[in-house]
């Protein structure tokens, strides 16, 4: 993704500082705390002079106690206003961030699954936790640091032309010098940033792609050529990292040099006046000056590095306000959620794209009514989870009808119908947690009872009693310690107690052994027992069971009836049905 987030884009930091309101007191203080830093910065040299010229030059112990002590005050002053500083700036940085961190992941729960067919999650995994931090940094590094550097250069500088403004002209002479060197480093480093920003998300959408799919790297015996492209990226990711620190090795010496150089037109004038008599410029001054000289160029370098943080920063910011900006949440202008759904389901002339007019359904036209059960057959491609991801608006039609009760899907409440249609599908998804938790969906009006009722209703109370910890036991990441099988159980007390009205199921072809695979058809049988069904089918069981069949080629409506009435037919569903099932009556495709 390109990247183009800039300093001066003022609607950039509008957008960040409407984040910052909520800690509006906080970001005050901080300001207050940065100026109060920058305006007592000159005092210490300045005592440090008076010192050296009015009571050590002078032999007065007396006054050298008193400013000592005055010294180690304003020692202890500064520390306490810098401890706070940093903690203020850091708690604004990372309260902002948390704040935006929600926003985000409550947007992306929200975004249809076309968003997703298109959006690595790797990339949007960099923008939820790598972009962000760059956003926090903004104010603990960048721009609350930036105020206060620039402030100190401005006091110091003027304390110093106040002090000796002849002295001043001339060790500030090398200053422009300085400022050419860090305008060029900047814009170098900027893009080396960029750089470096784009390297981490490729290598994060990598990661998380191999981490996920690492059994089909193992299967396929891949390691090796999985290793040469990681090397690549890791290898650009590396070198993006160099160049950018190659600029700091350049940029850091000659800032060096250019400040010893100040310095020496420090030494030169300045022994030059005290050799000439009368006394131009003091011992104090001079001390002063060397003093300040660092607290001139120290953060002027700083402020290069810092530009950069906010650079980054708003790069950031500008990555993470596109997912925000995504305008691909499914519309919810529906209000209609009447007290109860029979579940009548109507297509009626429906196409469907996922790409511009690539119609991958066309012209269907079918009626379920409440309670019974279609069965959706066909070759691989023919259409049906495009036909079930339609029902549910995970995607939407572009011509034609599909209403449920008479009702069309798009005039009813979006959470309503999605509570209405529940949807089992064929790679049971389980998060890391217990097995409570993954049926419930933490849905708190799902009681501990309705669990266990559902459970026993699919056959699979057994076997979770069996479980260390039973209902409470935790599940591995996506379910690794559970057999197929009974993760497609679990899948289906998950839709049993949630009680829909109508229930998406997509057969899994995997097989299981024979006894599971009986505990699935009761399972099943069960689980569409009152309510309208549209399932997948890929069990024969399920298909003869099934009030009316459609076949489906090539996104065409081929035949429709029940089993019987289709075989009579002798058609494609005849032909279908010999290709795809075994004796076993599981499909083969
Ligand atoms: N997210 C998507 N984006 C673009 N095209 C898609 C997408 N999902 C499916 N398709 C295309 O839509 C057509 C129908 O696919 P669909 O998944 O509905 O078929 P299916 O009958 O369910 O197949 P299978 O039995 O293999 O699951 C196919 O040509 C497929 O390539």
């Amino acid at each position: 993704m390109a990247v183009t987030g800039d300093v001066y884009n003022t609607g950039l930091l509008k957008r960040i500082f409407k984040y910052v309101k909520p800690y509006r007191a906080v970001f005050v203080w901080s300001v207050i705390l940065t100026i109060l830093l920058a305006a007592i910065s000159p005092v210490r040299p300045f005592l440090i002079k008076y010192t050296l010229d009015h009571y050590i030059l002078n032999g007065n112990y007396d006054g050298l106690v008193n400013m000592t002590m005055l010294m180690v005050f304003m020692l202890v002053l500064q520390s306490l206003i810098q401890y706070n500083h940093t903690l203020l700036t850091n708690t604004l940085g990372q309260s902002v961030i948390r704040d935006l961190r929600i926003s985000v992941f409550n947007h992306i729960t929200r975004l249809r699954l076309k968003f997703f067919d298109k959006t690595p999650i790797g990339q949007l995994i960099t923008r939820t936790v790598s972009d962000l931090e760059t956003i926090a940094d903004i104010f603990s590094e960048g721009l609350i640091s930036m105020i206060g550097d620039s402030l100190q250069v401005v006091v110091i500088v003027g304390v110093m032309f106040y002090t000796d403004w002849e002295l001043s002209l001339v060790v500030l002479l090398p200053i422009p010098l300085l400022i050419m060197a860090t305008r060029k480093f900047q814009k170098a480093i900027k893009v080396a940033f960029q750089e470096i920003r784009n390297e981490v998300s490729n290598l994060n959408t990598f990661l998380q792609e191999h981490i996920t799919g690492v059994s089909i790297v193992q299967y396929f015996a891949r390691e090796k050529q999985e290793y040469r492209k990681f090397y690549a990226i890791n290898k650009r990711y590396r070198d993006a990292n160099i160049r950018s620190n190659w600029y700091y090795s350049i940029f850091f010496p000659v800032v060096e040099l250019i400040s010893a150089m100040s310095l020496g037109l420090l030494v030169w004038y300045g022994a030059k006046s005290i050799l000439s008599k009368p006394l131009d410029v003091t011992p104090g001054t001079i001390t002063q000056f060397i003093m300040y000289l660092g607290m001139v160029f120290t953060p002027i370098r700083q402020l290069a590095d810092k530009f950069n943080t906010l650079q980054m920063g708003m790069v950031g910011a500008e990555r993470v306000f596109k997912v925000l900006d995504t305008d691909e949440t499914t519309p919810n202008n529906g209000k209609q959620k009447p007290g109860k759904l029979e579940g009548n389901i109507k297509f009626e002339k429906v196409w469907f794209a996922y790409n511009d007019d690539n119609y991958v359904l066309k012209d269907l036209s079918f009626e379920v009514k409440a309670g019974e059960t279609v069965a959706l057959v066909g070759a691989t491609g023919a259409g049906k989870s495009s036909t079930i991801n339609i029902l549910n608006r995970f995607y939407e039609v572009k011509k034609g009808d599909i209403t449920v009760d008479g009702i069309h899907i798009e005039d009813f409440e979006l959470d309503y119908l999605r509570n209405h249609i529940a949807t089992v599908l064929q790679d049971v998804f389980l998060f890391s947690d217990t097995i409570l938790n993954n049926i419930t969906l933490n849905n708190p009006e799902i009681t501990i009872e309705d669990v266990v009722n559902a459970a026993k209703k699919v056959g699979a109370h057994d076997f979770i009693e069996r479980l260390p910890g039973g209902y409470q036991y935790n599940v591995m990441e996506r379910g690794a310690t559970l057999s197929a099988g009974q993760a497609q159980l679990i899948s289906f007390i998950r839709a049993l107690v949630h009680n829909p009205a109508i229930l998406v199921l997509d057969e899994a072809t995997s097989s299981v052994d024979t006894e599971t695979e009986l505990l699935i058809q009761k399972a099943i049988d069960n689980l569409m027992e009152g309510r309208t069904s549209i399932v997948i089918a890929h069990r024969l069981s399920t298909i003869q069971k099934a009030d009316q069949i459609i076949v489906l080629d090539k996104g065409e409506i081929k035949e429709k009836g029940t089993h019987q009435q289709l075989l009579k037919l002798n058609g494609y569903y005849k032909k279908l049905y010999d290709l795809q099932f075994s004796s076993k009556g599981i499909a083969k495709v």
